[in-house]
């Protein structure tokens, strides 16, 4: 774990500098974000300009009535502001952090022939520069020669170096992290101010946080509540003043102020900024709050293979020649097929063949016009100066391939290749024009802990789709061994999308996991895609979500927080709601004995004095707010049910406790209370 996250949730610095932010926070311009506090704030100024000059506004109450009232409504938005600057501590504590990883490194910048020595601030798009062991990458990049490990702990907090090559799925460099052995060669793939350190600083800092869907329609509903109750009490005064009452200005703002949603409308921000911060904490960037809220309602997840479910290394072991072919010869042309294929999978076929000590120097000129793998042909190889075509791919391209130069199949290919698949394996075949020589059989691995945790996503209803390029065999052994529900075998990158399309249609919610720059347009389509950390630059690029673990099933912590994100609302909504129940028995009863003291008959909680029961009630309208901001911030408790269980629960516990709970608290304020008054 990232030595940042190891903090703890509360440190003193952070609470000092949040205590410092929630006075800063009582600027009205900044406030006014905040509408419900914002009301608050101006009656605080109100209550204050009556306290300092009583003549003007013709005042009755006394004036320390209206000093108390004026110190709980100023302590009220206070401890708003406090949630709030509270809530981003931990992510500000961790943007500084990855600013002083990000000091200015230098870099070897190649020009021409030569190498240049500049800062990293200088480099741009499409520049080359050379890390050498020891060195900080300087920017963010993809390997387009040579391979080394990398130290990522400065970013993913995760200590054991990883292997970046050029070619495939490994070839992306993150700005900020260091070369532990040997040397690359670095295209640089962003400007400055847009490195994925830049945006994983600004997103820690919520610089640029919006609101999301949710966030926003709630907002609306506590404004219109706030206009509602403000109508109210504004018109309440001339009616009450035809009736032969008199109510005070500053008892009307503190009735305005208990009525209006003041304790989630205190805790709103806090509770979004919290869930973000969570979603960080389990090593996930989220590009945004919507994202992490979408991930709370997903009912299918895609899946790539290899590099997500499989760790991807996927490494040439045997050579599996079909009758009458030599292991020798086929050894050859995987060799010759692979000569100028940069992929992990094409240098591992060289390695196999120095490891088993063939030569495939074949005395005459190997050399000719180079076929790049490409996922729509599933196959890579070299076109010979003397007119033979080399290949090696997917057995069905091969296959097919081979039938339409008129070759044959040789009988016991299928039967190599099926127990190659059986076992999890991806069998390539190897051709020349029209005669198959065998297959190569590359091994991958299944990442460790995943049968579990498709358990537990089919617990949460959620269904996982496993797409990959390979062979229906290769992919249902390893389905199968991973847990996933359901495979679709030999599928392209426009397959991909379209299987997200279609759940898309039947109005499901779709997450999409992948490493692979075939991946990207499929994690753009999905409403929440999650790339791996280790995958490549378009794939992170597209996503709206980067493991740093590079664990697909991570997505299931994402899920957790989204639907805590949405519960947390709802319950601290209620509960502010429910609340008001207590107030009017508290307040209104108060307000008109204060003008005719018979009505003290409605003063059925009994509270002290009508002075006593207003401050009584402001009281606990305040500090409700710093009482839920551990609830905010953690979120209500989350476990996986149905979603009607959840809702009664939630009902039950926020609604009748939030008409319980104040009638209490007020009750026990007003005694302490009324020691004083
Ligand atoms: N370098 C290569 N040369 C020839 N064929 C390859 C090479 N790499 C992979 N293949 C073949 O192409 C198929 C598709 O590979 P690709 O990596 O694009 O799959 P994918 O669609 O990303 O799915 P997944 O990542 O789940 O395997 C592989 O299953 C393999 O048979
Ligand atoms: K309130
Ligand atoms: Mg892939």
């Amino acid at each position: 774990m990232n030595t940042v996250q190891k903090k703890r949730l509360l440190s003193g610095p952070i609470i000092r500098s949040a205590i410092k932010d929630s006075f800063l926070k009582l600027n009205p311009i900044s406030l006014i974000k905040n509408p419900v506090m914002f009301v608050v704030e101006m009656g605080t100024i109100l209550v204050l300009l009556m306290v300092l000059a009583p003549g003007y506004f013709d005042a009755e109450e006394s004036v320390g009535f209206n000093i108390a009232v004026f110190i709980i409504l100023l302590v009220t938005v206070l401890f708003a502001n406090f949630a709030e600057a509270l809530a981003e501590g931990r992510g500000k504590a961790q943007a500084d952090t990855l600013k002083r990883t990000k000091q200015d490194i230098t870099a070897n910048k190649l020009v021409g022939d030569a190498i240049k020595t500049v800062a990293s601030s200088e480099l741009r798009k499409g520049d080359i520069v050379l890390v050498a062991q020891g060195e900080w990458i300087p920017g963010d990049g993809e390997v387009i020669e040579g391979l080394a490990s990398v130290d990522e702990s400065a970013i993913t907090g995760e200590s054991a170096p990883v292997i970046k090559e050029a070619g495939g799925d490994f070839n992306s460099v993150t700005g900020g992290t260091r070369v532990v052995s040997d040397e690359i060669k670095v295209q640089i793939t962003s400007d400055p101010g847009e490195s994925f350190l830049d945006r994983m600083i600004s997103l820690v800092e919520g610089a640029k946080r919006q609101k999301t869907p949710n966030e926003i329609a709630l907002n609306t509903l506590l404004i219109s509540l706030t206009i509602i109750f403000l109508i109210v009490v504004v018109t309440l005064r001339p009616i009450a003043s035809y009736l032969g009452v008199n109510l005070e200005i500053p008892v009307l703002i503190a009735l305005l102020v208990c009525l209006i949603p003041t304790t989630i409308g205190g805790l709103l921000s806090a509770i979004g900024i919290a869930g973000m911060d969570r979603v960080t904490r389990f090593n996930v960037l989220a590009m945004s709050g919507k994202a992490v809220e979408a991930a709370g309602d997903i009912n299918t997840m895609i899946l790539d293979k290899t590099g997500t479910i499989t760790f991807g290394n996927r490494m040439a072991s045997e050579f599996v020649p079909v009758v009458k072919e030599s292991e020798k010869e086929l050894a050859a042309w995987a060799a010759i097929s692979s000569l100028k294929d940069e992929t992990p999978e094409g240098r591992s076929v060289i390695e196999l063949v120095k490891k088993l000590g063939y030569d495939y120097e074949t005395g005459w000129e190997v050399d000719g016009e180079f076929i790049e793998f490409r996922a729509e042909t599933r196959m890579s190889g070299l076109d010979l100066k003397d007119g033979r075509k080399v290949r090696k791919g997917a057995v069905d391209s091969v296959k097919r391939w081979v039938q339409l130069q008129g070759g044959q199949i040789p009988g016991d290919l299928d039967k190599s290749s099926n127990e190659i698949a059986g076992k999890g394996g991806t069998p390539l075949a190897v051709a020349v024009d029209n005669r198959i020589y065998g297959l190569i059989y590359l091994k991958d691995t299944v990442k460790p802990g995943m049968k579990d945790r498709f358990d537990e996503l089919r617990k949460m209803g959620i269904k996982t789709i496993m797409c990959t390029g390979d062979n229906p065999l290769t992919a249902a052994t390893i389905a199968a061994e991973a847990g996933v529900d359901s495979f679709i075998a030999e599928s392209t990158p426009e397959n991909k999308i379209e299987v997200i399309r279609r759940e898309q249609r039947e109005g499901k919610m779709v997450a999409m996991t992948g490493d692979g720059t075939n991946d990207a347009p499929a994690l753009a389509q999905a409403d929440v895609g999650l790339a791996m950390n280790s995958g490549t630059s378009a794939a992170k690029e597209a996503a709206n979500m980067v493991d740093l673990d590079s664990d697909p099933s991570k997505i299931i912590e994402v899920v957790a927080i989204g639907k805590q994100l949405l519960m947390t609302r709802g319950a601290l909504t209620t509960f502010s709601i429910a609340n008001d129940i207590a107030k009017y028995f508290a307040i209104i009863p108060a307000m008109f004995t204060l003008a005719i003291p018979e009505m003290n008959l409605l003063n059925v909680m009994g509270l002290g004095s009508p002075s006593s029961a207003i401050i009584s009630a402001l009281i606990f309208n305040a500090i409700i707010i710093p009482l839920l901001i551990p609830l905010a911030m953690k979120g209500v408790s989350y476990k996986p049910m149905s979603s009607v269980k959840l809702l009664r629960r939630n009902i039950f516990v926020y609604g009748f406790g939030g008409i319980l709970v104040p009638f209490l608290g007020i009750k026990v304020i007003d005694l302490i209370v009324s020691l004083w008054i």
